[in-house]
């Protein structure tokens, strides 16, 4: 039996009761729902950011036998709102700031340089996905990751990301709204309805 990179067993958390789910590497698993249905909250339970019933486990290991910040280099959550703590970007990104940035992210070599309050919204969600890769996790949790970037920017993105996940073998929960996005990526997709998770598209 292949076991898969992420497993949630009877999740509860909020409104959302009991989810299973398994997310292989390299797999990109959709999530959709209401606004206030429970999503980010979910992304938070599986990064051991809120607390929750049932298991999470990573190649079989269970959440709860390692510390947050051990397991959370692991399974990386890209919130909708990053956190930036230092005045300028590249101190965020220690050595990595020496490495270029990719093109498809539409900066220019010196961002490493630009402080934190300038970036717009979607600047800063950009550099938090560029920022989370680079640590290496094995499963990425991404909140919306292109909600604050317009048609042009989401295709690049998107496209760059995608190739990222495959060539890494990243597993991957991505919270999505756009329809046409989630045909574009999703290997399943699932939407939560109430206390649930509803399969709505792909292989089980
Ligand atoms: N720590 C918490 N304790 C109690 N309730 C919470 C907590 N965090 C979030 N909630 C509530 O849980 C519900 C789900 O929140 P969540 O942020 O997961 O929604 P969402 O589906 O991501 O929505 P949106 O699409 O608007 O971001 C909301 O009603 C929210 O107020």
């Amino acid at each position: 039996m292949i076991l898969a990179t992420l497993t949630l067993e009877d999740v509860s958390v909020g409104a959302l009761k009991k989810v299973n789910l398994s997310v292989s590497e390299g797999e990109i698993v959709c999530v959709s729902g209401a606004s206030g249905s429970g999503k980010s909250r979910l992304l938070r339970a599986v990064a051991d950011l809120d607390p929750h019933e049932g298991r999470v486990a990573l190649d079989g290991e269970s959440q709860d036998s390692m510390p947050g910040h051990v397991w959370r280099r692991q399974v990386m959550m890209v919130p909708a709102d990053s956190q930036w703590w230092f005045d300028d970007v590249g101190s965020h990104f220690g050595a990595d700031a020496d490495r270029e940035v990719p093109e498809a992210l539409g900066f220019g070599p010196d961002v490493m340089s630009w402080t934190v309050s300038r970036l717009s919204s979607g600047e800063r969600q950009r550099l938090a996905i560029l920022r989370g890769l680079y640590r290496n996790p094995r499963v990425l949790l991404l909140d919306e990751p292109t909600a604050n970037l317009d048609d042009e920017m989401t295709q690049k993105v998107e496209g760059w990301l995608v190739s990222e996940i495959r060539a890494r073998k990243l597993a991957v929960i991505w919270i999505a709204h756009d329809n046409s996005q989630i045909r574009r990526i999703a290997g399943r997709h699932y939407r939560i309805d109430g206390d649930s998770l509803e399969l709505l598209d792909g292989n089980h």
